[in-house]
């Protein structure tokens, strides 16, 4: 059981207890307002994307719920889980130590190599351990940082852009295969995307923000295995799309 900030009670066993509880948020740089009053729940083990508009603050919220930024408004109410994970648009390996060595860094403990190696496997990097990340491909370097993110079991991963940097064909394939590392470990997830594809191919809700506040909260709910050609997958994307205040004319080429 955990405590509501209103003082209502909730109950852990359903999954659905918020893991990330955001009330009253505020960000402002010099006189510009970047998050403005901002509220937020996810629930454990939900699969939420963030879209909005480029310089709409997406990062800044991602950072202000990871804890790295240091002048969120006092005002405000962020409660994350403390173990809580991060993965960036780039891999941000330590070039002097291993692959092994980066997915299990800060961790300590019996098991904690062993787990490693597991989930360097899941990603597809069995028997690379021992390399040195300067001998790994963009996206095998991302897959890496996926399995130091997960590493931990975390209640939250907090993903920004994690895909931005790869070419098309690795973004589908670290689609699949981020939707099977949540489903086999069950973190809640918030990530931030300019593609509604991607949001509408991976998530279970997608927010949309903009001027500083969560203006679009859905829910996706598509059969089996998502399909971009099928029809409410374009629905869902048509709709985000024009919330985000880009026409279907825009992008047709005349
Ligand atoms: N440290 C900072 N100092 C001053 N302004 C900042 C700082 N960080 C972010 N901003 C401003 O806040 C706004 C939101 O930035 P943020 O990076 O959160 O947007 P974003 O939605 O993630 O954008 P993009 O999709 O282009 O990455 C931008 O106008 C940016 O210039």
């Amino acid at each position: 059981m955990a405590t509501h900030p209103g003082g209502l009670t909730l109950d852990d066993s359903t999954g659905l207890d918020p893991v990330v509880r955001v009330r009253g948020l505020s960000r402002r740089f010099g006189g510009r307002t970047v998050l403005d009053d901002l509220d937020l729940e996810i629930g454990g083990n939900e699969f939420v994307a963030l879209l909005g508009r480029s310089g709409s603050g997406k990062s800044t919220l991602l950072r202000a719920l990871a804890g790295l930024d240091p002048d969120v408004a006092g005002d405000g109410r962020v409660e994350v889980p403390e173990n809580s994970s991060v993965i960036f648009q780039d891999a941000r390996l330590l070039p002097w130590q291993r692959v092994l060595a980066n997915v299990v860094l800060g961790l300590s403990g019996p098991g904690a190599v062993q787990r490693g190696l597991e989930r360097l496997a899941e990603v597809g990097l069995a028997g690379r351990e021992r390399a040195w990340p300067n001998q790994l491909s963009g996206g095998e370097q991302q897959r890496v940082a996926l399995a130091r993110s997960l590493v931990s079991e975390p209640r939250l991963l907090l993903a920004d852009e994690p895909f931005g940097a790869l070419d098309a064909l690795t973004r589908i394939r670290m689609h699949g295969l981020l939707r099977e590392l949540c489903r086999r470990h069950r973190p809640a997830v918030l990530l931030v995307t300019h593609d509604v594809d991607e949001a509408v191919a991976l998530a279970d809700r997608v927010l949309v923000l903009d001027a500083g506040r969560i203006t679009v909260d859905t829910a996706i709910e598509l059969p089996g295995p998502r399909q971009h050609r099928h029809p409410r997958f374009l629905e869902y994307r048509e709709r985000l799309l024009a919330a985000l205040g880009v026409t279907t004319d825009e992008g047709t080429i005349p």
